[in-house]
């Protein structure tokens, strides 16, 4: 196949990597002097400097270029990009294939990236989103992972899993889009609460609860938005948020370990150099809950943290003092 890798931070540039071993990939990235550089030095020295580029990686900062005769598309901007650059593709008159690798929920419009395409793009009907465990620099290094290409066009998922599929980037196809963007989008919340309790010193029977609680709260949106309870059992369910919340790697972990050291959100955020998903999408996903009335304390916890000056102690206070409650329901609930 002929791919167009539409954003070149690092998981646009891992997800390339692993493709162009079996396909024709061009990355895109939208800095024309980066995409020098990288031309020059086979590197991306901003975004994933450990990882040399494969010798077959095409590269381009014209989107026209970059797309032209491609048979998928694949964004991989954040989720503040995936609008701006479905509407240059309009404008490209692009129409083919199309999935998406932003984790969030888009910021004022509290919507997933599914809907947005589906504003954007109304008549597509091979759209999908690929989400699972999969750090960009385990990815590019070649080692393995496993993600899931959810849409709801299921024989899509099922025929562009097959394609894209490869020993080291095993892709398994799924049904529940909303399914797993919740997953992916809430995860990363999570990831910054666990940062938090971490570095607070919180210890590892913490950690366990606020992953299993969190995990908890997860499904209960998604399934208010219409998601599949299996779906939280999965790669873009437990799996993501297992390595998010307990891996180095993890940026959304890494701004709640800055959290708890009281370093502010703007100073967390420049010192990171890559997006946070889960600081945009933590507003939005409570937004969300409170419209739905689920409750979500971990993310109102999270949302206290970022956006209302709340110090982490306060915080961890407040959830540690709530009421008992049932694990699941009361007994003939
Ligand atoms: N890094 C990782 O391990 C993984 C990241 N993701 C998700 O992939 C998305 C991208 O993440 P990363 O590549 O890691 O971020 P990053 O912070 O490494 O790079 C972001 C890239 O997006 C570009 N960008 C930002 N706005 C853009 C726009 N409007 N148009 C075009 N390009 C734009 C930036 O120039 C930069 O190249 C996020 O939603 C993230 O949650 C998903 C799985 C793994
Ligand atoms: O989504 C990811 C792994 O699946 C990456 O997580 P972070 O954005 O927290 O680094």
């Amino acid at each position: 196949m002929k791919i167009a890798v539409l954003g070149a931070g690092a998981w646009g540039t891992a997800l390339a990597f692993a493709f162009c071993r079996q396909h024709h990939v061009t990355l895109w990235g939208r800095n024309a002097e980066q995409m020098i550089d990288m031309q020059a030095t086979r590197l991306n020295r901003r975004y994933l400097p450990e990882c040399p580029f494969p010798a077959d990686l095409h590269l381009s900062a014209d989107l026209s270029e970059a797309v032209l005769g491609v048979d998928l598309v694949l964004v991989v901007t954040p989720i503040a990009g995936l609008r701006p650059t479905l509407r240059e593709l309009a404008r490209l008159k692009v129409d083919a294939p199309l999935l998406w690798a932003c984790k969030g929920f888009e910021a004022g419009s509290s919507l997933l990236p599914h809907q947005v395409v589906a504003e954007e793009f109304p008549h597509l009907k091979s759209v999908g989103v690929l989400s699972g465990p999969s750090f960009a620099r385990e990815v590019a290094q070649g080692l393995p992972a496993a993600v899931t290409l959810a849409s709801e066009n299921y024989a899509f998922a099922r025929d562009y899993a097959r394609e894209l599929h490869s020993p080291l980037l095993r892709i398994y196809a799924n049904d529940d889009l909303v399914g797993v963007e919740v997953g992916g989008a809430v995860k990363n919340v999570m990831a910054i609460a666990t940062g938090v309790a971490d570095g607070l010193g919180f210890g590892m029977n913490a950690r366990a609860a606020l992953i299993t609680r969190g995990l908890a709260e997860i499904t209960r949106l998604a399934v208010a938005l219409g998601g599949s309870q299996q779906s939280m059992m999965g790669l873009s369910g437990v799996g993501d948020l297992l390595l998010t919340c307990t891996g180095a790697l993890s940026r959304n972990r890494q701004v709640g370990l800055k959290l708890a050291e009281g370093k502010s959100l703007d100073t967390i955020l420049a010192e990171l150099g890559h997006v946070a998903e889960g600081v945009p999408t933590a507003r939005e996903v409570l937004k969300m809950a409170e419209r739905l009335q689920v409750d979500m304390p971990i993310t109102a916890a999270v949302c206290e943290l970022l956006y209302h000056q709340a110090t982490p102690q306060q915080v961890v206070e407040r959830l540690l003092g709530r009421a008992p409650k049932p694990e699941f329901h009361a007994p003939g609930a």
